[in-house]
């Protein structure tokens, strides 16, 4: 049977019965609870309007609040290890465009009945996790992926994946083209990076927003946004599947990290609130993808629980 919303943050946050939910509620609990806020721009490609019909993105630099954050309910998780997450509200005037992203290019489930077997099994310790290795293709790909990712010496040096499809329109001068879906990618400017084991091992728990926020005080943390196309025969809305390298990208824009605003409430507060990842201007439009559908009512439940 099709899991609920209630039970999917339920599973996220751990919570199946009503006592631990009430706990929950009161200590505010909520998934990527390790992470700070911060700010900058975004500066749309023009040339994307010869593909795109995006009015959004055809307009100079647009502000950006930032959420870094590491996976999971534990404030206290390490940053060592190796996930990595950014969330971005880019505000226009009229529209916005929001991102919740990840480190890693393949979720570990394309249905809601995984996503909560996933979120309850990985909590049950080693069994667990060897449960999905053993019984959950997906999973296992992923879990496979994360154990090979080495962790990032910054938020910086990370790439960032939106994981879900969405349709694009497309330029046309007879409006015939259908929309064409894709996928977004952040590649860092800097570069990707890894700590070495002997790296790791010198460094304490908490040294990512440090790293950031005194990086960007001598230089941006920048990234160009590409929207990876579909071809015939993609597999759309399936997030556990990624398409392959030589597909096409088009360059979106340049996302600009700088801190200029960290001082406005709506930045530094901006943890208390949610990304919404639907959240699209005109031009923009969900895929089916099941998993994607979840997000903001998920997101939502969470916020209620936590406010
Ligand atoms: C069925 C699918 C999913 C469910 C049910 C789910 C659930 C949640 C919940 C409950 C939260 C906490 C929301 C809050 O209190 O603000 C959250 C946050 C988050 N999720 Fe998901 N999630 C899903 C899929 C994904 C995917 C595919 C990604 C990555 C591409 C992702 C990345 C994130 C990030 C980065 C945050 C933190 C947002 C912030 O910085 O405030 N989630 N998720």
């Amino acid at each position: 049977s099709e899991k609920s919303i209630a039970e999917l943050v339920d599973a996220v946050n751990g919570t199946l019965d009503d006592a631990s939910r009430e706990a929950g509620k009161q200590v505010k609990l909520r998934n990527h609870a390790k992470g700070f806020c911060t700010s900058g721009n975004f500066i749309p490609a023009p040339e994307l309007q010869q593909h795109l019909d995006i009015p959004f993105l055809n307009q100079g630099p647009i502000k950006v609040t930032a959420r870094f954050s590491l996976g999971g309910t534990n404030a206290n998780l390490s940053d060592k290890t190796p996930g990595r997450f950014m969330s971005l509200k880019i505000d226009g005037e009229k529209e916005s465009l929001n991102f919740v992203t990840t480190n890693v290019p393949i979720f570990f489930a394309s249905n809601l009945e995984d996503f909560y077997s996933f979120q309850t099994k990985i909590k049950e310790g080693p069994q667990g996790k060897q449960w999905l290795l053993d019984n959950k293709p997906d999973a296992k790909r992923f879990l496979d992926y994360v154990a090979q990712l080495p962790p990032s010496p910054s938020f910086a040096s990370s790439r960032y994946f939106g994981v879900n499809s969405f349709y694009f329109r497309q330029q046309s001068s007879d409006k015939t083209a259908e929309p064409i879906a894709g996928k977004w990618i952040f590649e860092p400017l800097a570069g990707t990076a890894a700590l070495s084991k002997d790296e790791l091992a010198k460094m304490d728990d908490n040294f990512l927003k440090a790293e950031l926020l005194s990086r960007i005080e001598t230089q941006p943390a920048q990234w160009a946004l590409y929207i990876q196309l579909a071809e015939q025969g993609d597999i759309i809305n399936d997030p556990t599947v990624s398409w392959p390298d030589s597909r096409t990208r088009l360059l979106a824009g340049k996302l600009v990290i700088d801190g200029k605003r960290d001082s406005v409430p709506e930045v530094s507060q901006c943890g208390d609130g949610i990304f919404n990842p639907v959240l699209l201007p005109k031009g923009i439009t969900p895929s089916a993808d099941p998993i994607l559908n979840a997000r903001t009512p998920a997101y939502t439940e969470s916020f209620i629980r936590r406010r």
